[in-house]
């Protein structure tokens, strides 16, 4: 992703930002609408108990129709979705017994309310990522930068500790970079790394998360997936970077190669071990000649 580009994501996820705020506003309007008809006995409005409620609020008109692309992407929107019919679907419940005539149910509008508050909670936690993402890019690559990266291999070491997921972390390295930037200069060098991450970031699960580690190096964190798994991606990959024309200004295309280092996170241990086995299997990937993959093994640890 070039510099251009990151702005232009950072612009969008800005105004995604300002669009999901002017959003939960109007939820909030049309909560302290329902909440008024509950309570002073008023007739309810007719969008509000249809079956397709959800798509006719304010909030759900915007989501259906006008929420940017960035938003679409996300998990966490698609949660939203499904969390904001569930809700609606108990306040048309509520409204229709209100409009045959009948009482509300405490337990139905509790149930109402909790779902309410889960939805809020998913609004959040989307706007909540959202932010984390505009802070933690690289300017260069759009990798994601080291600020987040911790944050994110802990939450998966936790699921790994709790025997929820098979976590794997790939350490990955150019190989033989300094003679780039000694060739064919250093804004050239700037213009492979930009191109290799777009190369890799390009082949990703949504889920799966690029950051540049340190100047060429960068470290994949692969969550849900087993050793195997990893290492056939990180192979598709060292192999779709190796056929990357690399364009450079007033020159022929150039191609580079990259060495990747693969380890599981264990349960038990820190993420800063996962990392310390993935670097040493890369560097493990550097000895046997470059633009290979080495998986860590426990015999490494004394080489
Ligand atoms: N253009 C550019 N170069 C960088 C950047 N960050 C680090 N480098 C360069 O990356 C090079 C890394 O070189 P080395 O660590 O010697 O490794 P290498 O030449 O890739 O060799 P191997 O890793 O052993 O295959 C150095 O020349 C750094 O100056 C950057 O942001 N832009």
């Amino acid at each position: 992703m070039r510099r251009r580009t990151i702005n232009a994501e950072r612009a969008s996820i800005q105004s995604a930002l300002q669009q999901l705020d002017l959003a939960l506003q109007r939820h909030n309007q049309w909560y302290d609408a329902v909440i008024r008809t509950l309570v002073c006995d008023l007739p309810g409005e007719p969008d509000d108990v249809a079956p397709d409620a959800h798509h006719r609020c304010p909030f759900g008109r915007w989501y259906y129709e006008d929420a940017p692309a960035v938003l679409h992407r996300h998990p966490g929107f698609a949660a939203i979705e499904e969390q904001h019919e569930r809700m609606h679907g108990l306040a048309a419940k509520l409204l229709g017994s209100l409009g045959n005539g009948q009482s509300v149910s405490v337990t139905d509008f509790d149930a109402f309310a909790r779902e309410l508050e889960n939805l809020r909670l998913e609004i959040f936690t989307l706007r909540r990522d959202l932010e984390n993402a505009l802070y933690s890019l690289d300017e260069l690559t759009g990798a994601g930068n080291r600020i987040g990266m911790l944050g994110v291999l802990r939450e998966q070491q936790a699921r790994v500790d709790r025997a929820l997921q098979s976590c794997c972390v790939v350490m990955i390295d150019i190989d033989h970079f300094k003679r780039v930037n000694d060739t064919w200069g250093h804004p050239a060098g700037d213009r492979v790394l930009a191109a290799s991450a777009r190369q890799l970031m390009k082949q990703l699960r949504p889920y799966d998360k690029l950051f540049r580690y340190g100047g060429e190096e960068f470290l994949l964190s692969l969550p849900d997936t087993d050793l195997a798994t990893g290492h056939a991606l990180a192979e598709r990959l060292r192999e779709s970077v190796a056929a990357l024309p690399i364009p450079l200004d007033g020159h022929a295309a150039i191609h580079v190669t990259m060495s990747f280092g693969i380890a599981r996170m264990e349960p038990g241990l820190v993420v800063e071990q996962a990392i310390a086995h993935a670097d040493k299997a890369m560097y493990e990937a550097k000895r046997a000649g470059r633009n290979c993959t080495r998986v860590w093994v426990d015999a490494m640890a004394s080489s």
